[in-house]
């Protein structure tokens, strides 16, 4: 019976010569399966499966067995050709196994046995290295290690042989790299809580959960949760993941939905948003109740394995519709988001396993993490031409491109100031076009509107650079004339006045001619205030249109300053 159970043992499979493994080998090619639908399965009634060669080759070295609630059995004889015992370390690329018990069996007896996994708390492992791991001593001969795999999450078990030497060296990597990754997102993370408390702008706080959401998950499915935060706790550990998980869908969406300004370039979309976070918000809740683990890990990973196709369809929507920031989204979200598929359908196992696939989502969020921190600074830039745009837009008159009312006080006033200062005298013109409510009556304002702009053009012709022209009013223009006394004023004005009066404005098939009326005023001791200048050149333009419109005229004596503002004063009453 010996003998038979012995041959049926070496029938079955080829063993690994310990001595061809220099390093670390991924060892799911030389294993044997048995997948266990009833679960209920004992080790005894496993190695009695195995023995009567009921276990059968793992399949082009599978490693991820996906969403099951069936067990996984698998074998592997390892031989030790050597004289000396060697020790080596078994170890899971996966953090998140409910059970992973370890049977080292020789000649049909069980001589060492450890049953690792999440069912037991991390503060409770014999080996705390942050994925499973299990060591053992190979004496010289052949070795079964025979394996009890189980998880509600997907059954992922990439299982390498490695040696103490390497399984430390490449933490020490792996440290280096968490380091650098959790370091680098949380420099991001404070720089986008800042600038979202700042700004107040909502794309960076939904980048900021997306991104902590991301870290989470990331420290819950690396075991760096499990080892660190939560070492006592095996009911964080079962749900920290796939809670975080959800966090980075829904986050995820919400910040893709301000990034792309939806309400904006897809108001569509933006105006059911509420019901999508809804409806994301319900479905996660549904899912959580049922308490169903296996149910509620596999809708998440089919949602991250779609964020990619949902980043892209909006990004190039919204591009589409004229949102320049998507030339930063879309390549930024093709890695994220992209990143986060291959893993998930690695997982999932519906590509085969490698190490580089199954972490592509952390690289794929480190180089989407570089391209959106340049969007957002690119952001920042636009926000300010915007604002600086703002600014101009509020000291410019739209149509006519000058100086408006109050932008000409405040380029006037240090002009003003100065010249007080070095007493010397500064005038004014305030001109008026006349009939203009005739040309709008009879050609229709957009002929105003050309000759409006006719006129600016024109008076921008005839000012110094010192000067300051502005548009007044309605079809009033004011020009400030710093060191002028008031005969330079009249003569300008004068000239300005023939060069409208010969002005030609075409529009519409329509020639259309137009005079204006002047008011000169120049400053004088009496005040110091800008605003009684304006007043003097007022009264003046008002005795210009009186006399018969097409004129330029001053004021003379303090007895028609009196007289000038008791007509204002009825005009205005009118
Ligand atoms: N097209 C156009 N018209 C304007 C604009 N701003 C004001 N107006 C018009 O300018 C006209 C001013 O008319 P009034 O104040 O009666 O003056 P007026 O017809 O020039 O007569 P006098 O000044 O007495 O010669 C009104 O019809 C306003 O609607 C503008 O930006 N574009």
């Amino acid at each position: 019976m010996f003998f038979l159970l012995f041959y049926s043992l070496l029938a079955t499979s080829k063993p690994l010569e310990l001595s061809t493994i220099s390093d670390e080998l991924l060892i799911n090619e030389q294993l044997n399966i048995l997948q266990d639908p009833s679960a209920n399965l004992s080790f005894e009634h496993a190695l009695d499966q195995y023995n009567t060669g009921k276990f059968t080759k793992n399949a082009n070295g599978k490693a991820s067995f996906g969403f099951t609630h069936d067990v996984i059995w698998a074998s592997v004889l390892i031989n030790n050709s050597s004289v000396k015992s060697i020790k080596k370390v078994l170890y899971l690329d996966s953090a998140w196994l409910d059970s992973a018990d370890f049977y080292f069996i020789r000649q049909n007896e069980v001589v060492e046995k450890a049953f690792i996994g999440d069912t037991i708390p991390f503060s409770a492992r014999k080996n705390p290295t942050r994925m499973l791991s299990q060591q053992y001593t190979f004496k010289t001969g052949t070795t079964q290690v025979l394996m009890r795999f189980e998880s509600k999450d997907p059954l992922l078990i990439p299982l390498f042989l490695s040696s103490e030497e390497v399984i430390q060296s490449n933490l020490i990597a792996s440290s280096y790299f968490y380091g650098f990754l959790y370091g680098a997102f949380f420099i991001l993370l404070v720089y986008n809580i800042a600038l979202s408390i700042s700004l107040k702008n909502s794309s960076y706080i939904y980048y900021s959960l997306y991104l902590l959401s991301f870290l989470s998950f990331n420290i819950a499915y690396t075991g760096h949760g499990f080892k660190f935060i939560w070492p006592s706790s095996v009911l964080v550990q079962q749900w920290a993941m796939i809670f975080f998980l959800y966090c980075y869908f829904i986050f995820g969406i919400a910040f893709c939905f301000e990034f792309l300004k939806l309400k904006l370039f897809l108001p569509k979309i933006y105006n059911v948003k509420k019901w999508i976070y809804a409806g994301l918000i319900a479905l996660a809740g549904t899912l959580f109740l049922s308490g169903e683990q296996l149910l509620i890990t596999k809708v998440a990973i089919i949602l991250t394995s779609f964020l990619v196709i949902i980043f892209l369809s909006l990004g190039f929507l919204a591009l589409k519709n004229g949102h320049e920031m998507v030339k930063f989204f879309i390549p930024a979200a093709f890695m994220g988001a992209g990143g986060a598929a291959i893993s998930a359908v690695t997982t999932w196992g519906y590509i085969p396993y490698n190490t580089l696939l199954f972490h592509s989502i952390e690289v794929g969020m480190l180089i989407e993490m570089s391209i959106l921190a340049l969007a957002l600074a690119f952001n920042l830039k636009e926000m300010d031409n915007a604002r600086i745009i703002a600014e101009v837009n509020a000291q410019v008159d739209y149509l006519t491109q000058l100086y408006n009312r109050r932008a000409f006080t405040d380029v006037t006033m240090p002009q003003w100031h100065l010249g007080i200062r070095e007493k010397k005298n500064s005038s004014l013109i305030l001109l008026d076009i006349d009939f203009f409510k005739k040309i709008n009556d009879d050609y229709g304002h957009a002929a105003g509107d050309e000759v409006l702009k006719g006129i600016a053009f024109t008076l921008k012709q005839k000012i110094r650079k010192s000067d300051v022209l502005a548009r007044w009013g309605g079809e009033e223009f004011i020009i400030f004339l710093p060191s002028t006394n008031k005969a330079a004023a009249i003569k300008l004005a004068n000239v300005m006045r023939k060069k409208i009066e010969k002005m030609l404005i075409l529009h519409d098939g329509n020639s259309l001619k137009i005079t204006a009326s002047f008011g000169v005023a120049e400053s004088n001791e009496r005040s110091n205030k800008l605003e009684d200048l304006i007043k003097l050149a007022d009264i003046a333009l008002y005795k210009a249109k009186n006399s018969g419109r097409n004129r330029v005229c001053d004021i003379q004596e303090t007895t028609e300053v009196k007289a000038g503002q008791e007509e204002n004063n009825i005009h205005s009453l009118r």
